[in-house]
């Protein structure tokens, strides 16, 4: 695909055309991550014309648009989004749901304009650049086995913090929505791990990036998979036991863990060492409690659990791990067997932070705070369910690695203490009808260190 001088241009004029629909669609967003702080401007970081705008049929649009909030922690640069638009000087009845609004003024005025990726040309357009790796503008598509053409898109309608598109049920794309500089781990660590053999993670076809950040990434779609966290609700609402599929998922996680150390470095871990991870935890505290006030009665019950893990484990590595693992991320296919997915991280945390190594023990905890959330979730709250399903899950965990996670009880508690802070910013933020689910993890964890 050649570069050709006009696939990006001058966009000094488009950009104010542009601004009073953004401004007025990109905070109502599921993935806008600046929910809450004031939106006074945008900046362009690219533009670029994947299809022209102005011929006879549809444009694409895709930019990396900086938006400017002054609120923002001071020091934090401004959140950069990736955004498809469709421009269209009539727009059919079928993609009227999509409209972002018609512009006004400047070189596009009088043109619909309109989500993209829901427009199935242009999706299958995406899918057709992916397939000739090669330069467009700024964008870069890279593939690493030849795809097959023509498949029908269709976009995802999950809660997301990103955007997927399915293409014939055999790929999903995966948009990152949020980017930042540098190799996005949701990329990196399944393209390690298909290299390393691992069949536990569905690995990278193809993906596409601007300068060093890594924009959305192609994968094989399982396609009759089930998703854990809907198994574990349909268990729950059926009075099911799920043990066994809880066991089986913490033998996957250990083979992921061992996979990932097998495949990218690791670290070995001092007693000096887990003292600075508790004092970060303690950081983040601080700023959750700002945050989300409710927290406060517990800061002092919750620094107690920090400190009884600080110089806890003498020994140990640290290792790149998934980051943000639970029900969620995980899939279950129709042989039993388990995958798993979204190596993205915590999406509000810094690129740099997620990509550092951490103990395994982080992911473990993750999992077992998504066994307490859907016993939770679940009237009336079974707690019994998941104390089983929280043991299974070390068990399996313990057969696969040769660790218990257990073993080391104050540390595995601090992390499940992080998490829980970080579950009640996120729920405050996202979902605050949630709010009560992780704030009785914080009620009984603050109250676990006499
Ligand atoms: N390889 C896959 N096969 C089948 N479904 C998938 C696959 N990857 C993701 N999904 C589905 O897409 C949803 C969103 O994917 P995820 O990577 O978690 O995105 P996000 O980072 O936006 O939350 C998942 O919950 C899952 O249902
Ligand atoms: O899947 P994402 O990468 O978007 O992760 C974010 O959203 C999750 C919710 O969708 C959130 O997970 C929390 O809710 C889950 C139930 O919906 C529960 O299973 C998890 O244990 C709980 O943490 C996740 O924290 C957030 O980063």
């Amino acid at each position: 695909m050649p570069e050709t001088a006009s696939t990006t241009r001058a966009t000094d004029a488009l950009l104010p055309s542009l601004t009073p629909l953004l401004h007025e669609w990109l905070p109502r967003q599921r993935w806008f991550a600046g929910k809450g702080r004031r939106v006074t401007g945008f900046a362009l970081d690219t533009a670029t014309e994947l299809l022209p705008l102005d011929g006879a049929g549809p444009g694409l649009l895709h930019l990396l648009v900086r938006v400017e909030q002054p609120s923002r922690p001071s020091g934090t640069p401004a959140d950069c989004y990736q955004i498809l638009l469709g421009v269209r000087s009539q727009l059919p009845p079928r993609l009227a749901p999509a409209l972002i609004g018609r512009v006004r003024q400047g070189p596009l005025a009088g043109r619909a304009v309109y989500e993209g990726l829901r427009d199935p040309r242009l999706a299958g357009l995406l899918y057709e650049r992916l397939r000739t790796p090669g330069r467009i503008g700024t964008l870069r598509f890279h593939a690493t086995t030849a795809l097959p053409g023509a498949l029908s898109p269709r976009v995802l309608d999950a809660e997301q913090s990103n955007s997927s598109l399915v293409y014939g049920d055999s790929y999903i794309l995966k948009i990152f929505r949020r980017v930042s500089p540098g190799a996005n781990p949701d990329l990196e660590l399944p393209l390690a791990l298909g290299r390393a053999g691992c069949a536990r993670v569905p690995a990278p076809v193809a993906w596409f990036e601007s300068g060093a950040a890594t924009l959305g990434v192609l994968q094989p779609y399982l396609r009759d998979s089930r998703d854990g966290w809907r198994l574990a609700l349909d268990a729950l609402a059926s009075g099911q036991d799920f043990t066994r599929q809880a066991l089986a998922l913490g033998r996957a996680t250990a083979e992921v863990h061992l996979a990932l150390a097998e495949a990218l470095p690791t670290e070995r871990l001092r007693r000096s060492d887990t003292e600075h991870l508790a004092s970060a935890m303690d950081r983040r505290l601080h700023t959750a409690a700002q945050a989300v006030p409710a927290l406060l009665p517990y800061v002092p019950g919750l620094r107690a659990v920090f400190a009884a893990a600080s110089g806890a484990a003498g020994a140990g590595t640290v290792q790149r791990i998934h980051g943000d693992l639970h029900l969620g991320q995980t899939l279950r296919g129709a042989d039993g067997a388990w995958a798993v997915i979204d190596f993205e991280g915590e999406p509000a945390k810094p690129l740099d932070e997620r990509r550092r190594p951490q103990p395994t023990v982080r992911d473990v905890a993750g999992m077992l705070r998504s066994f307490d959330y859907a016993a939770r979730t679940h009237r009336p709250w079974n707690a019994d369910w998941a104390a089983r399903c929280r043991a299974a899950y070390c068990t399996g965990y313990a057969q696969v690695s040769g660790t218990d996670p257990r073993a080391d009880p104050a540390l595995l508690r601090a992390y499940e203490t992080d998490k829980a802070v970080y579950e009640v910013v996120y729920e405050a933020r996202h979902r605050p009808d949630w709010l009560p689910v992780p704030m009785s993890a914080i009620e009984r964890l603050a109250a676990s260190v006499p």
